[in-house]
C-alpha cells in the first residue's frame, strides 16, 4: 500500500477542477500518453507530450474512495498484485485510501515509481468536500519524459534491481559493468 506523504492545498480549486476531470487535457489536446515499456516487470508508464511546467497540475490518481474500514478489508481481500493499487492517504485525522484497481482507462493509476529523481508529487486537493489525489510537477518536465513519483517508504521490490551501466574502457578491458548503485 502507498504511504506517501501528501498535504492538503486549502485553496479554491473551481479551474484545477477544470482540468481533474478532463484529465490534465487543455484545449482538447493531449499532454499525456500511456506507452507499454519494454521492462517486463514495469510495463505500462505515462509520458509527456509537451512541456509540463514546475507546479502545473498534472494528473489525478483516479479510483473509488475507501473507507479506512473498508481499506482494511480490501487489503485483506487483494492479492500482491492489486494492493500496489491502493494509496493510502492522511485527511480529517483518518487515514483514508483510493483504491484504483480497476481498470478504467484513467492515467494517474499507470505513473511509475520514482524514489531518486522523481518529477511530480502525490497531494491531496479538496473539491467540493471531497478529497483528490493529484499529481503535480516539481520541476519542468520535457516533452517525452516519463512521469513519476516517489511512492513512499515501503520496501517496493523493484527498488531493490540492480541497474548496469555498460562502459567502453578499450586500454583496459573491452567493456566493463558498472554498477550504478
Ligand atoms: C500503480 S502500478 C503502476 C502502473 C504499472 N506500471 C502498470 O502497468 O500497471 C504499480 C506497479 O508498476 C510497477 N512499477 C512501478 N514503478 C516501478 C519501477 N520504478 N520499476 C519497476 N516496476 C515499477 C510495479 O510492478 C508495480 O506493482
Amino acid at each position: 500500500m502507498f504511504k506517501a506523504k501528501n498535504r492538503v492545498l486549502p485553496t479554491d480549486l473551481q479551474h484545477l477542477f477544470v482540468l481533474i476531470e478532463n484529465e490534465g487535457r487543455r484545449k482538447g489536446h493531449f499532454r499525456y500518453q500511456t506507452v507499454r515499456k519494454t521492462a517486463k516487470q514495469m510495463c505500462r508508464g505515462v509520458f509527456a507530450t509537451e512541456l509540463i511546467f514546475k507546479g502545473d497540475f498534472v494528473v489525478e490518481y483516479r479510483g473509488k474512495l475507501l473507507s479506512p474500514q473498508q481499506a482494511e478489508l480490501q487489503t485483506i481481500e487483494y492479492n500482491e498484485s492489486a494492493k500496489v493499487f491502493l494509496f493510502d492517504f492522511h485527511w480529517k485525522s483518518k487515514t483514508w485510501c483510493i483504491d484504483a484497481c480497476e481498470e478504467d482507462s484513467s492515467l494517474g493509476r499507470l505513473v511509475n515509481d520514482d524514489h531518486r529523481r522523481p518529477n511530480c508529487k502525490m497531494k491531496t486537493i479538496k473539491v467540493n468536500e471531497n478529497p483528490h489525489l493529484c499529481l503535480f510537477a516539481i520541476r519542468d518536465i520535457t516533452a517525452g519524459e516519463e512521469l513519476t513519483y516517489n511512492y513512499g517508504d515501503s520496501n517496493w521490490a523493484w527498488r531493490a534491481q540492480v541497474s548496469y551501466l555498460f562502459i567502453s574502457i578499450s586500454n583496459i578491458h573491452p567493456v566493463q559493468h558498472a554498477r550504478l548503485r
